[in-house]
């Protein structure tokens, strides 16, 4: 069995969960408050900063140039097209460039971006992946199924956010992080995969939890 489908089968019960959250069945029928939406977008845009970098220390170390080149192809995406939606829906919901970029991170976008960064600054290229694999792997899973609404791809304000991450181009990002790792694993020890079943399992948490999070709008609990 090669790693993806054995991560796949683990982290189900966790990406079920993710499916059937308020906010993404809200995103896919239309009805999620919009504030909730804006909260979702600004946590979201600091998240894409630091999973860009991810991106980056995936260049770094790749151990041939085809690999580094396709990070560095991931770097510029996340950066320039993944955001672009995100500039483009603060602009519409009145959010200036400056006020997106100045977002504080909430606990749990801080939580999630440091567990993610400091796997892929100590670790391994295959830690690295099995951090960063269900972003893309269970965002094209989501945008697939919202997809199948009718609808949903036209909504005025979700609409764009369901064509996006249902498209085939982000599900080649997804296809290509899950061949490298089963490649990468193919003579892993099981010890091995076990530590990494763990990270993916704790980044399939804290996706569960960003959508968590964005829906009860969670800031941290005291104020100066
Ligand atoms: C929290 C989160 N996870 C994944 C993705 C998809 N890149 C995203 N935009 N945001």
């Amino acid at each position: 069995m090669k790693l993806s489908e054995r991560l796949y089968e683990k982290a189900q019960p966790i990406w079920e969960q993710s499916h059937s959250h308020p906010f993404v069945q809200g995103i896919g029928n239309g009805t999620l408050d919009i504030e909730k939406f804006k909260f979702f977008m600004c946590q979201d845009y600091l998240y894409l900063i630091d999973y860009a970098r991810l991106f980056a220390l995936g260049s770094l170390k790749a151990h041939n140039l085809e690999t580094m080149q396709t990070f560095a192809k991931m770097l510029h995406v996340t950066l320039d097209e993944e955001m672009s939606l995100h500039r483009a829906y603060a602009k519409r919901l009145g959010i200036s460039k400056e006020e997106l970029e100045a977002t504080k991170p909430a606990p749990t976008t801080l939580a999630y971006s440091s567990y993610m960064l400091n796997i892929a600054q100590r670790g391994s290229l295959k830690e690295l992946l099995a951090a960063v694999m269900p972003c893309a792997w269970s965002y094209y899973e989501i945008g697939k199924k919202l997809s199948e609404t009718p609808g949903a791809m036209e909504h005025v304000w979700y609409g764009e956010w369901v064509t996006m991450y249902q498209s085939p181009e982000f599900g080649e990002v997804a296809e290509w992080q899950i061949d490298l790792l089963d490649q990468l694993t193919e003579s892993s020890s099981e010890e091995e995969l076990l530590e990494l079943e763990e990270i993916f399992l704790t980044t399939s948490r804290f996706e569960y939890m960003f959508w968590d999070m964005s829906y009860q709008q969670a800031m941290w609990p005291l104020h100066d």
